[in-house]
């Protein structure tokens, strides 16, 4: 019960519909009950007493209770559906509202279909159990208690002959719940994981065809579907094997209410009416019994689903304003990392003593391997991650004291894996900004070499992209995920690998761009490229989250480190490598020994990274 009362702020503001359901619905059970009353009256009164004057009247009646019992089982469905969908709303719209809060811990971890089914199965259930479910439990029960109470003060000793059999009724369609749920919910896991695989194959349909898979994934769908068809045909077994119990136990009780109820209507103990008001309420008895399982599985299930619920709306959330958070008005745009240590959780350290001085408007490069911690840098500079060990600062504060939402509202990234919503091109780029005018979408598609290739689409700004952007290119999505960032005007710009997917001629022209806009902006760029960094005021050499050398470009191709050795490889045929070349070889022949750290790191080519070339 305790999740019903952590939900309580949910459908409490409800009360009225939640009160008015069930009082509809047990009006409407009460209702139910005067059948019986009735035809024992009719054959006791009016048939056997010949008072057929009395029928157009009853027949009145019975209109009027049919009519009423019809009216509030309306209102019930009424009341029921409005408070079931309202909660529903209320607890999506907090769901939601959390899910943007929580942070990039969370998601670290968090599976997308758990948390999708969280958002549509789990607040389905509850929707049904509060709007309905909840009131079909009283309802048994009151249907139960009065149903017996009446058949009780007809004949005990009819009622309880009667009785006999509902124990076992009970029994059964309680251990049938028992077999037939976790059946059902194997049937359900079994079409998730077919419709996974459905989903993987028609998402990943390139990577199949390219490695002429199409046989391996029809075995592996033909293997699922199998296993599919196996657990529907086991659960309808479960049905084939209780329900015939169920049904003969039931009518079992009717023979025997007809029996012993025919025998003492004939020794006159009860009256023909009685019985034929006892046959009627049998029902209103049977019929719980029969649902018994299902209500008690619907209630734990629900338990559960709000359980689940909770559980993300409880959500610890580790980057939040503190109390004294305060709202940044002027910003310049001067970044520190001053010894930072940091390490995500149970792992060890991805960034050791790291600090960084980036004035305003300076140009940061960060280069290393993969796994290095470049990303781990623009993580704790965007603050998805607290920093434990260290600060890092923005005009000299620590960014922990800043309300994030002012805070990053200053940082524009462009991430190494492009992401635009299934909107039009248009919103995709004004996304950042509230107040955008089309002549600001186009100076920033034009600074991002995306303009062109826009216009020649015959939607123009128009244009429909996916989810994932299908229909562009790689680099025709980088560009627009730039333009994005540009639209911002930001303070702080993060390219982090941004410029893979483009060509080293659009890269350049990309970059002059970036002069342009952001002259007194603090830049981030991580990349792979030499050529995307030269012109950084710091290059920054990261290996296994250590600093291992650091400087301007041409001071870092005179030392004999991870830096030159990626440049001779990515220049290789370059006259200037010659020279590099020729100076490493002085160097080694004079017997300088070369960064024995340096040494361990791997030299970053163009393609250090070529599964996520594929991807995009
Ligand atoms: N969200 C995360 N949770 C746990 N560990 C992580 C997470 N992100 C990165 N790491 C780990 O931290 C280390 C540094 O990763 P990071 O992504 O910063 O490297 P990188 O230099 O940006 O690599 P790449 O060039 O491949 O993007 C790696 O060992 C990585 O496995």
């Amino acid at each position: 019960m305790d999740v019903f009362r952590q939900l309580k702020p949910y459908f409490w503001p409800e009360k009225k519909l939640f009160f008015g359901a069930i009082a509809c619905l047990a009006i409407a059970t009460a209702l139910g009950l005067v059948y019986p009353n009735l035809l024992r009256y009719l054959i006791d009164e009016v048939i056997t007493k010949k008072q057929f004057d009395l029928v157009p009247r009853l027949a009145l009646f019975v209109v009027v209770v049919v009519s009423m019992k019809g009216m509030f089982q309306f209102l019930h469905g009424l009341c029921g559906g409005r408070l079931g969908n309202r909660v529903a709303y209320h607890l999506r719209n907090a769901l939601y509202n959390k899910l943007q809060y929580l942070s990039f811990q969370y998601y670290d971890q968090a599976r997308t279909g758990d948390l999708m089914s969280r958002l549509t199965a789990d607040l389905e259930a509850i929707r049904q159990f509060i709007g309905f479910g909840f009131a079909q439990i009283l309802n048994v029960l009151l249907m139960l208690v009065f149903g017996m109470a009446m058949m009780f003060s007809i004949s005990w000793k009819l009622a309880l002959l009667t009785m006999i059999t509902m124990p076992f009724l009970a029994f059964t369609a309680v251990r049938f719940e028992g077999k037939i749920h976790p059946a059902f919910r194997m049937v359900r896991q079994s079409l998730s994981t077919m419709t996974t695989a459905v989903q993987e194959n028609i998402t990943g349909v390139r990577t199949v065809k390219s490695f002429a898979r199409e046989p391996h994934e029809i075995t592996k769908f033909a293997e699922r579907n199998e296993d599919y068809k196996s657990m529907n045909i086991g659960s309808s077994g479960i049905w084939a094997k209780y329900f015939p119990i169920m049904e003969i136990l039931a009518n079992l009780s009717v023979v025997i209410l007809l029996g012993a109820g025919g025998y003492m209507v004939i020794d006159g103990s009860i009256s023909l009416g009685d019985l034929v008001a006892c046959f009627s309420l049998i029902w209103y008895i049977i019929g719980p019994m029969w649902g018994l399982g299902f209500h008690i599985n619907n209630f734990t299930q629900t338990k559960a689903s709000g359980e689940k619920i909770l559980e993300v709306l409880h959500h610890y959330m580790h980057v939040k304003d503190s109390d004294t958070a305060a709202a940044l008005t002027k910003v310049d745009g001067h970044v520190r990392f001053d010894h930072v240590t940091f390490a995500y959780p149970e792992k060890q350290p991805a960034l050791y003593d790291f600090s960084l001085d980036a004035p305003p408007g300076s140009v940061i490069g960060l280069l290393g391997s993969t796994g290095s911690g470049k990303t781990t840098v623009i993580s704790l500079l965007m603050r998805a991650y607290n920093v434990k060990e260290g600060k890092v600062m923005l005009d000299g504060k620590d960014i922990r004291s800043l309300q994030i939402e002012s805070y990053r509202s200053q940082i524009s990234t462009v991430f190494q894996e492009t992401f635009l919503f299934s909107s039009t091109i248009r919103n995709n780029i004004a996304y950042g900004r509230k107040d955008v005018t089309m002549d600001d979408i186009i100076r920033a598609a034009k600074l991002a070499k995306a303009h062109d290739f826009i216009s020649e689409l015959p939607e123009g700004y128009d244009t429909l992209v996916g989810e994932r952007g299908l229909g562009l290119s790689g680099g025709q999505k980088q560009r627009i995920a730039i333009a994005r960032a540009l639209i911002k005007d930001p303070k702080i710009l993060v390219l982090d690998d941004a410029t893979s997917a483009v060509d080293m001629e659009t890269e350049h022209e990309i970059q002059a761009g970036f002069g342009e806009v952001m002259a007194g902006r603090t830049t981030f760029i991580i990349a792979h490229r030499i050529s995307s960094l030269k012109h950084a005021d710091e290059i920054i050499v990261l290996d296994k989250g250590r600093v291992i050398q650091r400087g301007k470009h041409q001071e870092l191709l005179q030392q004999d480190g991870l830096y030159r050795q990626t440049y001779d490889i990515q220049y290789a045929d370059g006259p200037q490598n010659q020279t590099a070349q020729n100076q490493a070889a002085v160097t080694r022949e004079e017997g300088t020994s070369a960064d024995s750290e340096v040494s361990e790191g791997n030299p970053i080519t163009h393609s250090s990274k070529p599964e996520r070339r594929l991807a995009n």
